[in-house]
């Protein structure tokens, strides 16, 4: 069947092509004439070692007017070389060639991604199209039949989608570059540098180095190297982010494997550039196997960060399958297989930058902290204080404590300093689980405060003994000490309500506090 045109208004999307694989027997337009040609819809997607092929259909005018309109081959782009005939009964009428490799021939058809072949037919006429294309790496294509209005529309709303989708992506990896060089985490860097080798992949891949640049043939595909680094710098984010260099040796040696491929895997495509990009589909296999497998033994191991990876990779997985179904001819081109893997890298994208900005969060516990013992530390006080002092009720006091080990220089020289880290530990996780109620800060070396709210002095007071009591009956062997268990001396001080003091004289006192109970003792509290 052909393509009938009933009327000068020409928009046609959907019609039936035939398709002609050029290869092993390569054919002359005049056998091709001849041969028989696979029907097919005008947008289809061929197996990757399909990349030299005959696209043909006939157009036929049924109105009484001449019909003038346009021919597009919406990726013509990606070609590397084209050739257009046009013929009637088998004789060829016009001809065209373009080698965008070499920029020579009629390159003046090329309208960003697309090709142009105007087009005339008398009323009644019927013209038959042949096209030959050779593409250096995948093969889809999409022919349009369109008049100069309808042009004009396709050309100048064309690429809307993957442009959006770079805007966005720019727009993750300059913010990310400004965090690397404000906080100069190397995670930042490798994240914005993913993001940017994607980003190149991307603008020649989805047309926009053509549409927008007019960069055609060898200077796009070399673009490609962008997927290439896009993995080397996104292992490198995992290696950083994980600190697998640190905790995980033998998931850092398979990062580190990643990494030495995919570079073998690019230096290999300054020799022969095409043959890297067919083979690099097995290291990118290998490279999501790695991460799963990172990702898994490390969420064994406990990893609360790693289930971030976990689902950007299945993510990226789900729709890089459509993608690559769709590169070898097996999904059919349309919106969703066309543009599936820049919508996986993006969906990608974000949930890795969720990932970066849960870990804000972590180090900003990590910050406020002590690492040995979990209890808050010193810097967090006077916020706490301060937030404390404005929340109590008008029947409430604010009870604030300072306490110290009992001659814990004999112990730590006793015992040795890593057993003394012990009952810094055991202490302070006893308090903090037998007294949720009250925050637990350390102030530096053996010595410790607390915040709490008490109904009055006397039930503050019974608190601060109770609290005392209870690191007495935990019965920490130290039978050189006065009472032969690890005991603490404690300051405290009650503020009423509605009586905010200055919190620095507040400390002093408290503080002095301690002192007399150490003098008067040890093992007791002075409020
Ligand atoms: N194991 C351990 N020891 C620490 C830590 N920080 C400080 N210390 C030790 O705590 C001891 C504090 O000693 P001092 O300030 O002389 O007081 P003390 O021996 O507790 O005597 P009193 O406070 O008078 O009961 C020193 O030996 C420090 O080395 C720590 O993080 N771990």
């Amino acid at each position: 069947g052909s393509v009938v045109l009933t009327d000068d208004v020409v928009n046609i999307r959907n019609f039936e092509i035939g398709y002609l694989i050029n290869s092993p027997h390569t054919y002359t337009i005049d056998e091709a004439i001849q041969a028989e040609f696979t029907p097919a819809p005008n947008r289809l997607s061929l197996p990757s070692n399909q990349l030299d092929i005959w696209v043909r259909f006939s157009v036929r005018n049924a109105s009484d007017s001449v019909i003038a309109c346009n021919i597009h081959n919406s990726i013509s782009y990606f070609n590397r070389v084209m050739d257009f005939y046009e013929t009637r009964n088998g004789v060829i009428l016009d001809q065209k060639h373009i080698d965008l490799f070499a920029w020579t021939g009629d390159t003046k058809l090329l309208h960003g991604t697309d090709s142009v072949l105007p087009i005339h037919l008398n009323p009644g006429e019927e013209k038959t199209y042949y096209f030959h294309f050779v593409s250096p790496a995948y093969q889809y294509f999409e022919y349009l039949i369109l008049d100069d209005q309808h042009t004009l529309a396709e050309l100048s709303t064309k690429n809307i989608f993957p442009v959006l989708l770079v805007g966005m992506l720019i727009a993750l990896a300059c913010f990310n570059f400004l965090l690397f060089f404000s906080a100069r985490y190397k995670e930042y860097l490798y994240y914005s540098l993913y993001l940017v080798s994607s980003i190149i992949w991307f603008v020649f891949e989805y047309g926009i180095l053509s549409h927008y640049f007019g960069i055609y043939g060898m200077r796009g595909h070399l673009t490609s190297y962008g997927l290439l680094s896009a993995t080397i710098f996104l292992s490198l984010f995992v290696k950083k982010v994980l600190q697998t260099a640190k905790f995980y040796p033998l998931q850092n040696l398979a990062l580190n494997s990643t990494i030495v491929l995919l570079v073998l895997n690019l230096l290999w495509g300054v020799v022969n550039f095409f043959n890297a990009l067919d083979i690099s589909v097995y290291f990118f296999i290998y490279a999501i196997a790695v991460y799963f497998w990172v990702s898994i033994s490390l969420m064994r191991q406990g990893n609360t960060l790693v289930k971030y990876l976990l689902a950007a990779q299945l993510f990226f997985i789900f729709f890089a399958l459509f993608g690559i179904l769709f590169y070898e001819g097996y999904l059919p081109y349309n919106w969703w297989t066309r543009y599936s893997i820049a919508i996986g890298v993006t969906v990608e994208a974000f949930i890795l930058a969720y990932l970066l900005s849960h870990r804000i969060k972590l180090l900003k516990v990590d910050l406020e902290t002590d690492s040995l013992t979990g209890a808050f530390n010193r810097r967090t006080l006077f916020d706490q204080f301060m937030q404390e002092s404005k929340r109590i009720s008008a029947l409430e006091s604010l009870v604030f404590v300072i306490f110290d080990i009992d001659q814990f220089k004999l112990y730590n020289d006793t015992y040795g300093h890593p057993k003394g880290d012990d009952i810094l530990k055991i202490i302070i996780h006893h308090l903090q689980s037998q007294f949720p109620e009250s925050s637990v800060f350390r102030l530096g070396g053996e010595e410790f405060a607390l915040l709490f709210t008490a109904e009055n002095a006397a039930a503050a007071q019974r608190k601060v003994s109770d609290i005392r009591l209870a690191i007495e009956h935990l019965s920490l062997a130290f039978p050189e000490s006065r009472h032969g268990v690890v005991t603490a001396s404690f300051g405290a001080s009650v503020i009423e309500s509605g009586r905010i003091q200055n919190f620095n004289e507040l400390y002093q006192q408290t503080d002095a506090r301690l002192y007399q109970a150490k003098h008067n003792g040890r093992n007791c509290v002075v409020m």
